[in-house]
């Protein structure tokens, strides 16, 4: 048996609140790459300006908290940001983007950080836990270089997160590239497309193309891996000096900014489900006995399913699950198209299948009618206790609610 000790209890607490303002996010897209300088931070500011001017929601997180440049890029520097109550505002850049970045909380924006990998990890959770974000279509994380800390923490944190990797054309970007494409299998986290930035100069006073550091390595990589190419960015002087006047590839006149409008639309193409607004239907999953939850998870004989558009109980059904085996009732549970499920206690080899498959777990869930469970669900009030116990610790230890 597991014993929880508070900082688990903590955690659990804080994952909970996580998890929750991530199901009011539809779309999460971690921009990585593999090498420095390489126009990361550019391709994630931009994406963020140009899905918001489309009128999506956009919220924009830069998690590079060694080398924050999004407040740059944005025209944000001496950017403070407020708290009300306990909750961290993200900075309005307009009515459609909201932007955090550890520069923000700094008091002096210069000064480098020197902080161990707890304490970013720490910070990284802190701004999905603690930043009023609201309901957004697109959260767009602006990661470091590498695979180091930051982009595990949100590829284990972030649950339905995916990849946008960006790349130069030599090929020693792009062998840093093929880390992170392996980075991203290892972690299943999926990769929405590459982008190869600095792919060509077009210059201003001939207007031949001058390949200086070649062209199409980011395509050749998209396709040995099977992954989608969203498409190329010349290097242009004028993205820098946009840049550097905090404004985006939006306010440019030349060729670039079209090109850039075409990578967010392969973007946009490669999405499912693509009206603007977050999906707010759920499916809950609670194992019940005699019409009240049943802590006997994997031995359960019916589930209740309920359904919950936007904030209220649609349907309810009650539904009889194969027979126990290994594996079996979480991946079934999953299979049903539940988004959720409320159970008393489980044990880790399911909630491992059940996190996989991206259904949010609330262990500890008191022995009521699955209606009930669900409000207080929807209204916060149940705690996740994080319990890993499974129905025969239950028993042992007369946390069972009767009926088995
Ligand atoms: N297509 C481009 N043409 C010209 N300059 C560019 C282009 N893309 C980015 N740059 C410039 O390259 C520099 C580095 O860009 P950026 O900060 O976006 O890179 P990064 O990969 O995020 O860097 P870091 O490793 O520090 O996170 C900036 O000065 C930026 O303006």
């Amino acid at each position: 048996m597991s014993c929880s000790t508070n900082s688990d209890h903590e955690l659990e607490a804080q994952n909970q609140i996580i998890n929750h303002f991530l199901q009011q996010v539809k779309y999460k897209i971690v921009v990585m790459s593999g090498k420095g300088g390489v126009g990361k931070s550019t391709v994630a500011t931009n994406l963020a300006v140009f899905l918001s001017n489309q009128g999506y929601q956009v919220g924009l997180l830069d998690v590079d908290v060694h080398g924050p440049s999004i407040s740059g890029l944005l025209g944000l520097t001496g950017l403070r940001l407020n708290t009300i109550g306990n909750k961290i505002q993200p900075y309005p850049y307009d009515e459609n983007l909201k932007v955090v970045s550890i520069q923000g909380l700094l008091d002096q924006p210069d000064a480098p950080l020197i902080w161990r990998g707890p304490v970013k990890i720490g910070i990284i959770r802190q701004f999905l836990s603690d930043v009023n974000w609201g309901t957004l279509d697109f959260l767009i994380i602006d990661s470091p270089p590498g695979t180091g800390d930051e982009p595990l923490t949100v590829a284990q944190t972030v649950t339905g997160c995916q990849a946008v990797i960006v790349t130069t054309p030599q090929e020693i970007a792009l062998a840093d590239v093929r880390k992170s494409i392996h980075f991203c299998q290892t972690v299943k986290m999926p990769i929405l497309g590459i982008i190869e930035n600095m792919s060509g100069f077009v210059c201003p006073t001939c207007g031949n193309m001058h390949e200086i550091f070649k062209s199409g390595g980011g395509k050749k990589t998209a396709a040995d891996y099977n992954l989608t190419f969203l498409g190329q960015l010349p290097i242009d002087p004028g993205v820098v000096t946009a840049g550097d006047a905090g404004q985006s590839i939006d306010t440019l006149t030349s060729h670039t900014k079209e090109k850039m409008q075409h990578i967010v639309d392969q973007l946009i193409h490669q999405l499912p489900n693509k009206q603007k607004g977050v999906d707010k239907t759920m499916k809950i999953a609670i194992p019940v006995v005699q019409g009240k939850l049943c802590t006997h998870f994997g031995h359960c004989e019916q589930f209740a399913i309920l359904t919950v558009d936007d904030g209220k109980i649609v349907e309810q059904e009650t539904l009889t699950p194969p027979p126990h085996a290994p594996g079996v009732i979480p991946n079934w549970v999953a299979d049903q198209g539940c988004t959720d499920i409320l159970v008393g206690g489980m044990g880790e080899a399911a909630q491992a299948i059940l996190q996989e498959r991206g259904v949010q777990i609330l262990c500890g869930a008191p022995c009521d009618a699955p209606e009930n469970l669900v409000d207080l669900y929807l209204q916060g009030k149940l705690v996740n206790s994080g319990n890993t116990c499974d129905h025969e610790q239950h028993d042992h230890h007369g946390h069972g609610c009767g009926g088995h």
